[in-house]
C-alpha cells in the first residue's frame, strides 16, 4: 500500500511552515509502508492526478473536512489497517483548498475525514494528518508509540 499525503496549496511556502516535523513523520510512515508528499495548485489537478493513480485497485481518497466524520486514533488506525488488509494500492490522505471542498470532490471523497471541529490552518492540519497516519501503524504494529492517553 503506497500512501500520499496530499495539500491543496495556491503559495508553495505554506507548505514550508511545519516542514521539519512533517518531512519527520513522512520518514517514519517510510518504515512501514512507501510515502510520499505531493502539492496541488489546485482541486481540480488533486482530483485528476487521483484518476491517473489507477493500479489494479482504484485509488482510495480521504479528504480532510472540519464537518467529516471523527474517529479515534483506534479507529482510524482500524480504517489504515483494512485498506492495507484489502491489497488497496495507494490512499491518499488530502488537505483541501482555502475555501474547502467543493461538491464533486466530496463526491470523489471515499472518507471525508474530520480532525475535529475546529478550522486549523493548513500548515498544522497536514502535520497532524502526518503524525496521525505514523500513529496508526504503530498501533496496527503493537508499537509502544501509542498509549492510548
Ligand atoms: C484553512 S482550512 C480551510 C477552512 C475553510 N476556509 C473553512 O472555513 O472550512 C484548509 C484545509 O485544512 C483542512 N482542515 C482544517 N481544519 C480541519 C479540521 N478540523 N478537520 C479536517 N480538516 C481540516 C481541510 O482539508 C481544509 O480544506
Amino acid at each position: 500500500m503506497k500512501i500520499t499525503l496530499a495539500a491543496v496549496l495556491s503559495t508553495r511556502s505554506l507548505l514550508e511552515a511545519g516542514g521539519r516535523w512533517f518531512d519527520d513523520y513522512v520518514s517514519r510512515i517510510a518504515r512501514y509502508t512507501p510515502c510520499e508528499s505531493q502539492a496541488f495548485e489546485s482541486e481540480k489537478a488533486l482530483l485528476e492526478w487521483i484518476e491517473r493513480q489507477q493500479g489494479r485497485t482504484r485509488a482510495y481518497a480521504i479528504l480532510f473536512d472540519s464537518r467529516g466524520r471523527q474517529y479515534s486514533s483506534e479507529e482510524f488506525a482500524a480504517q489504515v489497517g483494512r485498506l492495507r488488509d484489502e491489497g488497496t494500492q495507494r490512499v491518499v490522505f488530502a488537505i483541501g483548498p482555502a475555501d474547502g471542498w467543493s461538491p464533486a470532490a466530496k463526491q470523489r471523497a471515499d472518507l471525508l475525514l474530520s480532525l475535529g471541529l475546529m478550522t486549523l490552518p493548513h500548515q498544522l492540519a497536514r502535520v497532524v494528518v502526518a503524525e496521525q497516519v505514523y500513529r496508526a501503524f504503530t498501533i496496527l504494529a503493537g508499537h509502544p508509540y501509542h498509549s492510548g492517553h
